[in-house]
């Protein structure tokens, strides 16, 4: 399945269509998830007013929820945008941001998940070793350090939600629980800018609203996004102007840079 000339098309298609994106998340991260959907060729609103977001998911190419900053209000937006999502047949990700740092972004990620159908969960290796019970020393909203094996905790989470389950990091693990694909773009910088993970996400649902395979999109999604920060990170000389750079590389990737860099590769039968 994973071929680079799938995400070339499926790139072609998000441009093409410019799929609204209806995000719920952090105020870290927003400003730059809208500006990362806009340079993948989307069309982000941002918006949380319960008197609006089931009308709005409902018309939606896909819908993003991140829990960054969750408050009770945010959890019902989550709750109704995704409940409504659902019914209109809408794809849902969900980023569990620092999901192992407090029993209340586990609790509430875990009910989520149990109201609403998710397509694709991404998240950084300390989160998806949260939803998956397993020890780690997740640090806040940074994936920390554990000894579990990624893959394990991944396909396991993704089995028991019947969902993609996308984990970045320097290599991203892609898995719907059965098969599995390892990506290998990225760039060192990446950790230094906060909400990289956040718009990673955004760019999923960029992807999994032009297609209705999950998996796909999430592969795609994954080696676009690490592809971008991989160039941006090799012209510039720290954090800030990375940042400028990866809206850049995000709005200029073509199919050439994809043939020639896109690192990813099938480990399921591995
Ligand atoms: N050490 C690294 N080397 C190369 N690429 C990396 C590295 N760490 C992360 N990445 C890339 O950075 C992007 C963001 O992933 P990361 O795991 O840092 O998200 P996150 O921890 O959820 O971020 P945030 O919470 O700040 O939004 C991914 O596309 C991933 O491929
Ligand atoms: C730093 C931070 N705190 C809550 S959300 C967020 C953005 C990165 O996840
Ligand atoms: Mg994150």
């Amino acid at each position: 399945m994973v071929k680079n000339q799938r995400f070339i098309e499926l790139m072609d298609e998000v441009r093409k269509q410019k799929p609204l994106l209806h995000v719920i998340t952090n105020r870290v991260a927003i400003n730059d998830s809208a500006n990362g959907a806009l340079a993948v060729g989307a069309s982000p609103i941002m918006a949380e007013a319960h008197e609006e977001v089931a009308e709005i998911a409902a018309i939606s190419g896909a819908l993003e929820l991140n829990i960054g900053n969750l408050t009770p209000y945010s959890i019902e937006s989550m709750r109704l945008s995704g409940r409504a999502a659902n019914k209109a047949g809408v794809p849902v990700v969900l980023d569990p941001v620092g999901a192992g740092a407090t029993d209340f972004r586990l609790q509430t990620v875990q009910k989520l998940l149990e109201k609403v159908k998710v397509a694709i969960i991404r998240g950084n290796a300390g989160e998806i070793a949260a939803l998956a019970g397993e020890k780690w020393a997740a640090k806040g909203v940074d994936a920390g350090d554990g000894n579990g094996d990624v893959t394990d905790m991944a396909n396991r989470v993704a089995l028991s939600w019947n969902t993609v389950v996308a984990v970045s990091g320097a290599v991203d693990t892609i898995t719907d629980g059965r098969r599995t694909y390892r990506v290998k773009n990225g760039h060192p910088l990446f950790p230094y800018m906060t909400g990289s993970g956040c718009l990673n996400g955004v760019i999923q649902a960029a992807y999994v609203a032009v297609t209705s395979n999950a998996l796909e999109a999430s592969v795609a999604a994954s080696t676009i996004y690490a592809l971008a920060g991989q160039l941006a990170g090799e012209k510039c000389a720290g954090p800030g102007s990375f940042r400028q750079h990866l809206m850049d590389e995000l709005y200029l990737m073509n199919e050439e840079k994809i043939q020639r860099y896109a690192a990813v590769e099938d480990v399921t039968d591995l």
